[in-house]
């Protein structure tokens, strides 16, 4: 019985589903499982009897080499994080490298020192998983951020970035200006030319308007229907009147015709209202936001395709 015990229990080494390797207490590979055979196209006969380390070479003085130590020389277990040593032997499946779970354990052997058990758990499919949740969670996260027709920032995204910039240049002592930007005689437009031109345009301009922001802290975004909202941290009043002015004059060189615009180019136009929040004169969220809202509102009656300050 004891006889058939040993080349049993050698079949079901070289059976298991995952690389098995056993180092004496030497380091010498005493076995290495047909797994281990068939992931890194090393025989039998070229690894046993030899120096872990000049097998692989690779994994001398890092986290495996520290694992096997422990195991030999302080009869310590290890299990080697896969999110830290993401694939530590060069084993390959369908010519992917495999992402690996090591797990170095101990072994007592009577008359002899210690030997230690090195298991290798293919875990590439659970990577695989994680990796693919953590894509869907980036995709969630960008549409919950979004405007879904043009794709510049929603107003959730707006609301947040008010409040991280509103805090920022109160902490910093810095300006903040905020635009609200309104296409001129938008219904007009809808009931001339329809709907569906409708948001052709207002993805057009929502383009156009978003690609002048050079600096990664300035956010437009789409605040309601037709209007939109840009926040310009670190500028000023004079800044401000400067940028408006340029974001008027690209809205009209988008000629995009307007037949039922009263403005005698006949192309669509913007007004714009500018609140700016002084460096030493800080105000409340709602207030800065009213204020611009007034300003546009100004800007409207003066006229359209025009710019006016709070
Ligand atoms: N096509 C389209 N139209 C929209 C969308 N959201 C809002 N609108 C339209 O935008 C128009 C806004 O009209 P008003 O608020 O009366 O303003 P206006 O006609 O632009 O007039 P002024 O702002 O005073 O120049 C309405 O007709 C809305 O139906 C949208 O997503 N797509």
């Amino acid at each position: 019985m004891t006889s058939l015990r040993l080349p049993l229990l050698e079949s079901v080494f070289c059976a298991v589903s995952l690389g098995a390797i056993v180092l004496d207490g030497e380091r010498r590979i005493v076995l290495w499982n047909t797994w281990m055979v068939r992931h890194s196209g090393l025989e039998h006969e070229q690894v046993l009897g030899r120096d872990f380390f000049e097998v692989c070479p690779g994994l001398r003085g890092g986290r495996v080499d520290a694992a096997i130590q422990h195991a030999l020389y302080n009869n310590f277990p290890s299990l080697l994080s896969q999110t830290l040593n993401k694939a530590p032997f060069e084993l390959f499946m369908r010519g992917e490298r495999v992402q690996q779970a090591v797990e170095i354990t101990p072994i007592a052997v009577e008359g002899a020192p210690r030997h230690c058990l090195i298991q290798v758990s293919d875990v590439s499919i659970a990577v695989g998983r994680e990796k693919l949740l953590r894509e869907q969670a980036m995709v969630l996260r960008s549409q919950t951020f979004s405007d879904g027709l043009t794709g510049i920032a929603n107003r959730r995204h707006f609301d947040v970035a008010m409040e991280k910039e509103h805090r920022r240049a109160k902490r910093s002592g810095t300006p903040l200006t905020l635009l609200m930007i309104d296409i001129d005689h938008f219904k007009a437009y809808n009931d001339h030319y329809g709907h569906q031109k409708g948001d052709q345009c207002l993805i057009q301009v929502a383009a156009a308007l978003a690609g002048m922001l050079k600096r990664p802290c300035d956010l437009m975004a789409r605040y309601g229907g037709e209007e939109f909202a840009m926040i310009l941290p670190e500028t000023d009043i004079d800044q401000a009147m400067l940028m408006a002015d340029a974001i008027r004059a690209r809205a009209q060189e988008l000629a995009i015709p307007h037949e039922r615009s009263s403005d005698a180019s006949q192309l669509i136009t913007v007004s714009i209202g500018i609140a700016t929040q002084k460096a030493d004169a800080v105000v409340e969220i709602d207030a800065l936001i009213g204020s611009a809202d007034r300003a546009l509102y100004q800007a409207k009656r003066s006229g359209r395709n025009r710019i006016a300050t709070a």
